[in-house]
């Protein structure tokens, strides 16, 4: 689902890399944690299979495509295959909760029967049935996170990107959060997901990849968030 090649990758102006010979091979369905020191290269990993940014040298696939030799007309595409959540919500705060998650449908040219239809569905999925007409500053942290993941994950991405998800919030919500985010993945989509929070990978117990300085220097099947043999 998700393939580096040898990726490396340096921002303009800087001396070292900040992705420096990546090669990593996600498999559909799989759940990877992405850890690593701040700067070690997490969302510019991100970023690439996003193509928000392009490596420098090597490739990255996604769904079996070469991304950086794709059309910039077929990128709103690839962009709608992958469902993005981050540390800080990133909600329109003038939408209710339904109208945000319907948002993700209108922009991508859902007609008004599904987007009735799955709005609802999605977001009774995630634990908010009833809260639709809320506004986000009327909700917790935690709730506010459900409603990006309905958002993201409305339109069945194949992907799920996500990146500090757990970051502000406190370690019984995270563990809820997880909980919904490991559901997700259950129904098949790819979850990548990059953190700084031990205690949720050290519960969950999945693939962990771990950078370096760019470098990837862990990679491991139901790993914790430091080495452990
Ligand atoms: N737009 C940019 N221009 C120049 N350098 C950048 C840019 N974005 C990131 N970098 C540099 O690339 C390296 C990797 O940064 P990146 O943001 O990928 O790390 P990270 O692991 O996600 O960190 P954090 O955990 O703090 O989010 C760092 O040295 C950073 O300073």
């Amino acid at each position: 689902m998700i393939r580096f090649e040898k990726v490396d990758k340096t921002y303009p102006g800087q001396g070292a890399p900040a992705l420096d010979n990546v090669s990593v091979d996600v498999e559909k369905g799989e759940f990877v944690f992405l850890v690593g020191a701040s700067g070690s290269g997490k969302s510019t990993f991100l970023r690439l299979v996003l193509r928000e940014s392009r490596p420098t040298s090597g490739r990255v696939y996604v769904a079996g495509k070469e991304i950086n030799r794709l059309a910039g007309w077929k990128v709103p595409r690839l962009r709608r295959q992958i469902g993005t959540v981050f540390q800080d919500f990133r909600l329109l705060p003038n939408k209710t909760v339904s109208e945000n998650v319907a948002f993700a449908l209108q922009v991508i040219g859902k007609g008004a029967g599904d987007i009735k239809t799955l709005v609802p569905e999605t977001l009774e999925m995630v634990g908010l049935d009833g809260k639709g007409d809320r506004f986000p500053d009327e909700l917790s942290g935690g709730e506010q996170q459900r409603v990006a993941i309905a958002r993201a994950f409305v339109n069945r991405p194949m992907i799920l990107i996500a990146d500090e998800p757990t970051g502000n919030l406190d370690p019984a919500t995270s563990v809820g959060i997880m909980k919904l985010l490991d559901r997700i993945n259950r129904t098949g989509t790819t979850v990548v997901m990059a953190t700084h929070d031990s205690s949720i990978v050290d519960q969950m117990r999945k693939r962990v990849i771990e950078l370096e300085g760019g470098r990837v220097v862990r990679d491991q099947a139901q790993g914790a968030y430091g080495f452990q043999h």
